[in-house]
């Protein structure tokens, strides 16, 4: 199948607007995502928005080389959530996402808990929708269920609010986690239906063009979003459209180099210049059994002058 749009998956602690900035520059993604602004019982001040999501203010709500950035927002009060997504669109977002797919356990009711709350949701994004003018983009982000995949239905159905314009699902429930044994993309495919025409997005370990063809034709849609596999391939919008080649070793690792300059830019402290270079290794390793070793002496270097080095001599090396 034609892949029509590939998102750039919301990662909080990960995606934020340094490594946006630089994926998006090299993936050919049709929307990135903001990390997920939590919104309790107050309405979230505008500064707020706007140190979470500089690219609001700072680019019409698009990275440096265009890619719009929906913003994300997850809590459980509908009216403060509608508000607070009022605010962005004031601050200039286009599109807004509401996420019931986060499993984290300091979301106490949020994010994916309230997928055992169907009533719940379904009040939320009746709000939100409400709230806001026809033509800003709304989304909401799910697991498939909370304890079971038989609950897809019923969540679908809860969501599939009028003037949504998309859901999206990471093909797992929230017992899942992130177990690889667990993941479904065929769930996405069955609960089409209750979705009532509005268009899905799957989503869950997409790694090379394969997987996206698989995933696919299993959640029968030509809408994907990939999370950590952007790490291991900086260009996965093009891999996954076009069937473009994935990065090479080198060219993965000139990336890590272009985000090490990028938070230097933003003046972040030596040490976690290196733990962000770090985790983007960790995540890009696993495609990559080049960078498994590369890794390992990655993590000895303790001042950011030798990571580089070691990198621009890998590049070397690999390009030789
Ligand atoms: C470190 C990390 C942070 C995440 N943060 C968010 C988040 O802020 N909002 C959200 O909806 N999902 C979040 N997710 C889930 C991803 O968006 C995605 O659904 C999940 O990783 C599966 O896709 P993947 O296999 O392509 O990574 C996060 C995932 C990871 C690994």
């Amino acid at each position: 199948m034609q892949i029509n749009k590939v998102y750039l998956a919301p990662m909080e602690g990960v995606a934020d607007p340094p490594l946006r900035k630089v994926l998006t520059a090299h993936g050919n993604y049709d929307e990135c995502f903001s990390e997920f602004i939590r919104v309790t019982d107050v309405v979230l001040p505008y500064k707020t928005l706007e140190r979470e999501v500089p690219e609001l203010k700072e680019n019409n709500a698009r990275t440096a080389s265009g890619t719009l950035v929906r913003v994300q927002l997850l809590g459980d009060n509908p009216q403060t959530i509608a508000a607070t997504a009022v605010r962005a669109v004031k601050l200039g977002a286009k599109s807004i996402d509401i996420n019931f797919g986060c499993p984290s356990r300091f979301v106490h009711h949020g994010g994916a808990m309230l997928l055992k709350e169907p009533d719940l949701m379904h009040e939320i994004v009746s709000t939100v929708r409400d709230a806001l003018l026809p033509e800003i983009f709304l989304s909401v982000k799910v697991r498939t269920g909370f304890l079971s995949k038989e609950e897809a239905p019923e969540i679908v159905s809860a969501i599939a609010v009028d003037g949504v314009d998309e859901i999206i699902m990471h093909a797992r429930t929230r017992k899942d986690l992130y177990s690889e044994a667990a993941l479904d993309w065929s769930v996405i495919g069955r609960v089409r239906e209750y979705a009532h025409g509005i268009p899905m997005v799957a989503n869950g370990d997409i790694l090379s063009f394969e997987d996206g063809q698989q995933c696919s034709e299993a959640a029968k849609t030509d809408r994907l979003m990939v999370g950590r596999g952007a790490l291991s391939i900086p260009n996965a919008g093009a891999v996954l459209k076009d069937g473009a080649e994935p990065y090479t070793t080198s060219e993965v690792l000139k990336v890590v180099d272009e985000f090490i300059q990028e938070l230097i830019s933003r003046r972040f402290q030596e040490k976690s210049v290196l733990d962000r270079a770090k985790q983007f290794l960790g995540f890009a390793r696993r495609t990559d059994k080049k960078l498994v070793e590369f890794f390992k002496l990655f993590c000895r270097e303790n001042s950011v002058d030798k990571a580089r080095k070691l990198i621009e001599t890998s590049i070397s090396q690999d390009e030789n």
